[in-house]
């Protein structure tokens, strides 16, 4: 024994409560075992969001061993849905999407993670249809926000019709064929009218959004009403400093100006032309105003609640890894 091995009494019942379990980089990335790589540099380079840099050696460290991990779990899944139907004596062989929930603050980079999951997980050998959603396209249209005065608490709960959400992945969950979804504009900064994205029975679907852990707010009545994440067989929290994002959002914002913000129908097409001060300025207060307050309030509480924890440090590398304990 070395000293190393003794723990405090409280030392020890903090361990054990712990639904995570802890993995450094290097630990993590060991559990890659044979898992091959199956992405291209370049084809990395195209997946990475504005500011959002990733390389092929974080691939190889972290997603692949996530991926091997989800290769098990969606075959251990599978082979539960098909021990109840044989329970249930079907006599039709039906099958329910595999769906992974991404959440995480506004600017940590969840697109990116989406992206690189889903060309992950669809180069398997055999070759799953995976589709990719996020939440943006359920907030409630721009009009319905400042009629309600929410225009300023865009992507906290109230900003999303649940309801829409809910009905959305529970008929791509019950296997139903060209499911619709709303879809939003970072551009125009409002859902697109008339513009729809369809799920058409992926066997996996990747979920992305600031509050997709979000507990339902509850009736008072008692009944019974369900969480996004009900609908979830993994979920994925990905994580970093509040000083790190608060960076990570103003940078994003200001390379905006450069580019998306000099489009004429950009909503922030104003600040593509006044002073780099007074752009500065709006986005040190739609960041501490809107996302900061949205982070502390209602997403970052949600952390606990995910089966995997990506912690992301300073050069937007993941440097912490903890997986829920089953
Ligand atoms: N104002 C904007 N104009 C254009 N694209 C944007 C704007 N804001 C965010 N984006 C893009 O939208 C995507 C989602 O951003 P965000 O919701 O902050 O999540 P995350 O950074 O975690 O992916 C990113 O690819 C980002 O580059
Ligand atoms: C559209 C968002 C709410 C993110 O939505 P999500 O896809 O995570 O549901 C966010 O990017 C946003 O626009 N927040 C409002 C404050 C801001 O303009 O940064």
């Amino acid at each position: 024994m070395t000293p190393a091995d003794f723990a405090t009494p409280l030392e020890l019942i903090e361990r054990s409560v712990s639904p995570f379990r802890e993995f450094t980089r290097a630990e993590w990335a060991r559990l890659r075992a044979d898992t091959p790589l199956t992405l291209t540099g370049d084809e990395v380079m195209k997946l990475q969001s504005l500011n959002d840099p990733i390389s092929l050696e974080e691939v190889i460290a972290i997603y692949l061993p996530l991926s091997r991990l989800l290769s098990l779990y969606v075959a251990a899944t599978q082979g539960l849905f098909k021990a109840t139907q044989r329970f249930l004596l079907a006599e039709q062989e039906t099958k329910a999407p595999y769906i992974i929930g991404i959440a995480g603050s506004v600017a940590v980079g969840k697109s990116t993670t989406a992206r690189i999951l889903q060309a992950l997980l669809a180069r398997w050998p055999n070759t799953p249809k995976v589709a990719l959603v996020t939440t943006d396209g359920f907030l409630y249209p721009n009009a319905e926000l400042e009629r309600q005065g929410l225009m300023e608490r865009k992507g906290f709960p109230e900003s999303y019709d649940t309801q829409q959400l809910l009905h959305f992945l529970s008929d791509i969950k019950s296997g139903k064929r060209n499911v619709a979804g709303p879809v939003y504009s970072h551009l125009v900064y409002d859902v697109v009218p008339g513009e729809h994205v369809y799920v058409d029975q992926p066997d996996i679907l990747i979920v992305e959004g600031l509050n997709v852990l979000q507990p339902a707010r509850l009736p008072r009545d008692g009944s019974d009403i369900p969480f996004v994440s009900d609908f979830f067989d993994f979920s994925i929290y990905l994580d970093a400093d509040e000083d790190l994002l608060h960076e990570w959002y103003v940078t994003r914002f200001m390379r905006l100006r450069e580019t998306a913000f000099r489009d004429p129908q950009s909503y922030f097409r104003k600040y593509a032309s006044v002073s780099e001060g007074e752009a500065l300025q709006m986005a040190e207060r739609l960041w501490s105003r809107i996302n900061l307050t949205n982070l502390r309030e209602n997403v970052l509480p949600t952390r606990r609640r995910a089966d995997l924890v990506l912690r992301k440090g300073g050069s937007h590398l993941i440097e912490e890894v903890s997986l829920r304990r089953l």
